[in-house]
């Protein structure tokens, strides 16, 4: 275990290059607005929000980082955090590991968190970096499934899907961000597995490489805006959380 009291560099990389297909046509995801703010500085403000994080790297889409440069500048961030912006890439994936090469070896833990989940909560954020400095490699925030999940036979669109299994609900968890690691171990993950594997977040790489990863409480308010009923939900506990907790 690993004393407390000792200072461990913490960044964290957040991916912003997704273009947001879901959501509809329009501007790149991370720079709609929620509440008035791009949806990305208020993820860059969640992280910084975390007095552990003392450098953010934004990963802007790849012909967007002079123009998401100027946006951060435009909402400064409180002295003590550090930010730099990177072109991403293609895939999430191949975002985040550029993200991951503009950290400094001084850094120990590296938090990836999706700009597309804008309103994590702070204590989500501590949750997940007191877990990696307390020991573990690999640490996700995930929350318990309210639906029934089914594994089904892929079938063209149209075209009624068999279902093949029901897996136990309650050993499934639904994974969120920010997934928190020791450095060393993510870089090692990004560099080894290869893209379309079938890893959809960092600590799936994480897993095939046979390194352990485990899941703290997440938070029902970290959830992705993906698609525009999300972003109705985000607009309301934007408007809740001004109203009473003097949010910005
Ligand atoms: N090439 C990509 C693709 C995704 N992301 C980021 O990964 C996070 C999670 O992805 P998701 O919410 O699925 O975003 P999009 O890929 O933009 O969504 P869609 O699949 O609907 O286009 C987002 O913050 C997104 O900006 C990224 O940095 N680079
Ligand atoms: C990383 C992630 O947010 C964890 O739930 C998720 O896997 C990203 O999803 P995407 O739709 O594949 O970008």
């Amino acid at each position: 275990m690993s004393d407390p009291s000792r200072p461990v560099r913490t960044a964290a990389v957040i991916p912003a290059a997704g273009r947001g297909v879901r959501l509809g046509p329009g501007t790149p995801k991370a720079l709609r607005t929620l509440g008035g703010t791009p949806m990305l500085v208020h993820a860059v403000r969640a992280m910084a929000a975390s007095r552990a994080v003392s450098l953010i790297v934004v990963v802007a889409p790849p012909d967007g980082a002079t123009e998401v440069g100027r946006l951060l500048h435009e909402h400064p961030l409180a002295e003590r955090t550090d930010l730099v912006v990177v072109p991403g890439g293609q895939t999430r994936q191949e975002s985040v590991q550029l993200g991951l090469a503009a950290l400094p070896d001084t850094i120990e833990v590296v938090l990836v968190h999706d700009a597309a989940r804008p309103l994590v909560p702070a204590e989500t954020v501590d949750a997940v970096v007191a877990a990696v400095r307390a020991g573990a490699p690999a640490v996700v925030p995930a929350l318990p499934l309210a639906d029934t999940v089914k594994q089904v036979d892929p079938q063209p669109a149209g075209t009624p899907e068999p279902v093949v299994g029901t897996p136990e609900r309650s050993l499934l968890r639904a994974v969120q961000t920010p997934q928190g690691f020791d450095l060393t171990t993510l870089r090692k993950a990004h560099d080894t597995v290869v893209e379309g594997e079938g890893a959809t977040d960092d600590a799936g790489l994480v897993e095939r490489l046979g390194s352990p990863v485990v899941v703290v409480p997440g938070h029902e308010e970290a959830f992705k805006v993906t698609r525009p009923l999300d972003l109705v939900l985000a607009e309301a506990v934007l408007a809740r959380r001004r109203a009473t907790d003097g949010y910005v």
